[in-house]
């Protein structure tokens, strides 16, 4: 249940990678075109699966160090990187079951939709236009819009400010820790979905004020 209300909701930040969509199939092919043209050997979907959720950078500095690679090789792997998810985003990943319901929910309860992801905001317009959520967010900021990444709380603070509206007004909806806790350093009340990423640990254990299983649960939240 969200904390009761000093002031009305008014918009809601909307997490994307393991939110809205389901891009672990974009960051696996991407991460294993990286490393075919480093010559190191492929790394497991389920792997790459706790490492999303901090932005582009941890997802190849992570994918490196668990190969045992050495970091030097990162800027190349950036640029290997960037090319090969530039060339398939969106083509292994799909939204999740309830998202447009949940979408549709928010926005009739008045509320603007703001999308906020640490995916860099290049990629993030690419694939919300791509499975045709675009128009559906006012506002889209990605990892690269301001000086810090979720769990910081700027991100949020900036989004909100860019809504004109106090972080008590404005809802984050995520999948992970950093979703949370960056909300909760901003003020912002925080419903996290169950079926994300959060670094392989069970979203249960993060503080939120509320959990769903599907996006279309979300009206039920509000309204409760
Ligand atoms: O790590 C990423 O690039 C995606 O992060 P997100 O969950 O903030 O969309
Ligand atoms: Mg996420």
């Amino acid at each position: 249940m969200l904390p009761p209300a000093t002031m009305p909701l008014r918009a809601a930040i909307v997490d994307l990678d393991g939110t809205l969509v389901d891009t672990l199939g974009d960051f696996h092919a991407a991460l294993n075109e990286m490393l075919g043209a480093l010559r190191l050997p492929a790394i497991e979907r389920a792997v790459v699966a706790r490492f999303i959720g901090k932005g582009s950078e941890h997802l190849i500095r992570a994918t490196l160090g668990h190969l045992g690679a050495p970091a030097s090789l990162y800027a190349q792997a950036w640029e290997h990187y960037q090319a090969a998810y530039r060339r398939l985003n969106g083509r292994w990943s799909m939204v999740y079951p309830g998202v447009s319901e949940g979408l549709a929910q928010l926005r009739r309860a008045g509320l603007q939709l703001a999308c906020l992801t640490n995916k860099p905001g290049e990629f993030a317009r690419e694939l919300l236009a791509a499975k045709g959520l675009a128009s559906q967010f006012e506002l889209v900021f990605g990892g690269d819009a301001f000086a810090r990444k979720k769990p910081d709380p700027l991100p949020l603070l900036k989004t909100c400010e860019a809504l004109g509206l106090a972080p008590a007004q404005v809802l984050m909806v995520g999948d992970s820790r950093n979703d949370a806790a960056a909300a909760r350093a901003a003020g912002c009340p925080v419903v996290l979905v169950t079926y994300g990423y959060n670094h392989g640990e069970p979203v249960h254990s993060v503080d939120a004020d509320a959990y769903v299983g599907s996006l279309a649960e979300i009206g039920r939240v509000l309204a409760a």
